[in-house]
């Protein structure tokens, strides 16, 4: 059986007396998508954080692509192929989709931000930032400001900036909140293409998006993960019916 690319075990956080994830452990194949369901407060955006590199762990241990990432800070992590999009809308604003996707290149490269002006003038750069703006299908937006973008485009914006860096594993947190049905569709097909090509872990509140797309469901519950398998072996599982996914889905319905 071939190595995982990403290897968690028994991660735990905790602010103060409040312990936010606890012994938390799954592996994740390369090019699988493996989604993080949970309730509200459950700990999955501080998992993603700790996945990251934004937030040290108090134990555990991460293994990313065979090497032990556990200490290493975001910018090493990014570098070494481990990029994640952010649930608050986090383009430049005032800047091009292209610069967006740019300056993710370039953070790839280890360079500081060299200033804006000569981002836009190298050829290289461009090239690379739009390719990853293609993908998102965004390449026909990529001359717009990124605050003229709908909420939806931003969104695919993310993924892009994410994918420029030359990230292997993307870490998806929530990519379609606050989307209407139609984002939601483009947003949930594009994760679909690339599947193809990357390695995913998607948090998400949608059930119907992670059901369609999921090759692993981790149900995380006051920290804790009380079930990991098949989208279909999750949803059955009982002990998960009644934790989340009965309410969940009775709400959706
Ligand atoms: N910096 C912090 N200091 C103290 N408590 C925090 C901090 N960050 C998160 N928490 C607490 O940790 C718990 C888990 O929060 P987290 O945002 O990880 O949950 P979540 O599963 O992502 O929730 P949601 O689905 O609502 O985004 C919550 O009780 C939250 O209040």
């Amino acid at each position: 059986m071939t190595a995982p690319l990403l290897s968690v075990r028994s991660l735990h956080k905790a602010y103060g007396a409040l312990t936010v994830t606890d012994d938390v452990s799954f592996d994740v194949a390369e090019n699988a998508l493996h989604a993080i369901i949970g309730p509200n407060g459950a700990g999955k955006t501080t998992l993603i954080h700790q996945l990251s590199g934004s937030l040290p762990s108090d134990a555990g241990s991460v293994h990313f692509s065979g090497r032990d990432i556990t200490r290493l800070g975001m910018v090493e992590r990014v570098q070494g192929g481990l990029a994640r999009s952010f649930q608050i809308t986090s383009v430049f604003e005032g800047f091009t989709v292209l610069e967006n996707a740019a300056m993710a290149v370039q953070a790839r490269s280890g360079s500081n931000f060299r200033f804006f002006a000569p981002v836009a003038r190298d050829r290289g750069l461009n090239d690379q930032a739009m390719a990853a703006l293609s993908r998102v299908r965004l390449d026909d937006r990529a001359d717009r400001l990124a605050g003229s973008l709908s909420h939806g485009e931003k969104r695919q914006l993310e993924i892009a900036i994410a994918l420029a860096t030359g990230a292997k594993l993307l870490l998806l947190d929530e990519p379609l909140a606050g989307t209407g049905h139609e984002e939601s569709a483009v947003l949930v097909e594009l994760m679909r293409e690339l599947k193809a090509t990357h390695t995913i872990v998607l948090i998400e509140h949608d059930m119907e998006a992670v059901f369609a797309l999921a090759d692993k469901v981790s149900v995380l519950v006051y920290g804790r993960l009380i079930a990991t398998g098949s989208a279909e072996e999750v949803r059955r599982d009982p002990e998960v019916r009644s934790a989340y996914l009965g309410e969940e889905e009775a709400a959706q319905c």
